[in-house]
């Protein structure tokens, strides 16, 4: 069996964060564990609060899973300070961990700021170095690179910009670009692209996490980058027509939808 670790915030309505990457996991079959950066209060329609756990504990329950479990991957989702961000940076890199998946989140769909404006530059200097792949959508991409990002030509000169921070691979997710989702990835010579189909819903809670998480899940299965990236861009398109509605705002993804026998399975 093989095993994938989250490192990333709590959503207490279950649509984002380390709950969503969980349910990622399981749907692929692989053994999921969790270090808890923050907890969040959250729902369909916002973020309430968030609270930073103690980076000693961070540091803690990392040193607990590495200590005894070969982890075959590892997702990092929200680390909202600089301390955090080293301490979570040093501790994978005393470890050796391998597989390393960056989802660099910075503001909820929400608007709430879950990383502080004055750590992004130890996100880029400490942690996208030792990175696998990291996978910014269109905002995020904008602020690292320092480009403005409106078409698919910005799209690739971000992507060589933050490649020349260290990490081996750069998607660069278009979700948030008119037209066709795609999803452009450098790895320092070639460009890959995936091509989605835009699907017309207000459900889309937690498309990033569950994305990074995929990937994770497909590099522990020992798939190449493009196939791992491949696998997930289809298995990120089925959750969102199987999206559904929860609450009074942008409900969840259905990480599901393959176990399902029939639309109306509750
Ligand atoms: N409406 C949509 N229809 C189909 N795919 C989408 C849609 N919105 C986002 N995606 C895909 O979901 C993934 C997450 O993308 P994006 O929304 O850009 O990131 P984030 O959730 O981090 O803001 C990407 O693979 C993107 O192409
Ligand atoms: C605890 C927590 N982590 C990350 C996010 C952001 O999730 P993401 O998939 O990037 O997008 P939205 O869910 O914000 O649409 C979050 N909200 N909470």
């Amino acid at each position: 069996m093989k095993k994938v670790l989250t490192i990333a915030g709590s959503d207490s309505s279950g649509g984002a964060g380390i709950q969503a990457d969980i349910k990622t996991f399981s749907a692929h079959l692989v053994y999921g564990m969790s270090v808890i950066t923050s907890v969040t209060a959250q729902n369909t329609k916002g973020v309430l609060a968030a609270f930073d756990l103690p980076k000693e504990f961070i540091e803690m329950q990392i040193r607990a899973i590495y200590e005894d479990i070969d982890v075959d991957a590892v997702k990092i989702g929200m680390l909202s300070s600089s301390e955090i961000i080293k301490t979570v940076a040093k501790a994978l890199t005393y470890y050796n961990a391998k597989n390393i998946v960056l989802d660099p989140v910075m503001v909820s769909k929400s608007g709430f700021k879950l990383l502080k404006d004055e750590a992004i530059s130890t996100l880029v200097e400490d942690l996208i170095p030792i990175c696998t792949i990291i996978t910014p959508n269109i905002d995020e991409a904008s602020l690292m690179a320092g480009i403005k990002i409106k078409n698919i030509e910005d799209v690739e000169r971000a992507c060589q910009r933050i490649y020349e921070f260290g990490a081996e691979n750069v998607l660069i997710k278009g979700g948030h670009l008119d037209g066709e989702p795609i999803d452009v990835l450098y790895d320092g010579k070639d460009f890959t692209y995936f091509k989605g189909k835009r699907i017309i819903s207000k459900n889309t809670h937690g498309t990033g996490c569950t994305l990074s998480s995929a990937i994770a899940c497909n590099l522990a299965l020992s798939y190449s980058i493009v196939d791992a990236v491949k696998r997930s861009k289809e298995y990120i398109q089925g959750a969102i027509e199987n999206s559904f509605s929860i609450g009074y705002g942008v409900g969840p993804i259905d990480h599901f939808f393959r176990f399902r026998l029939n639309k109306n399975d509750e």
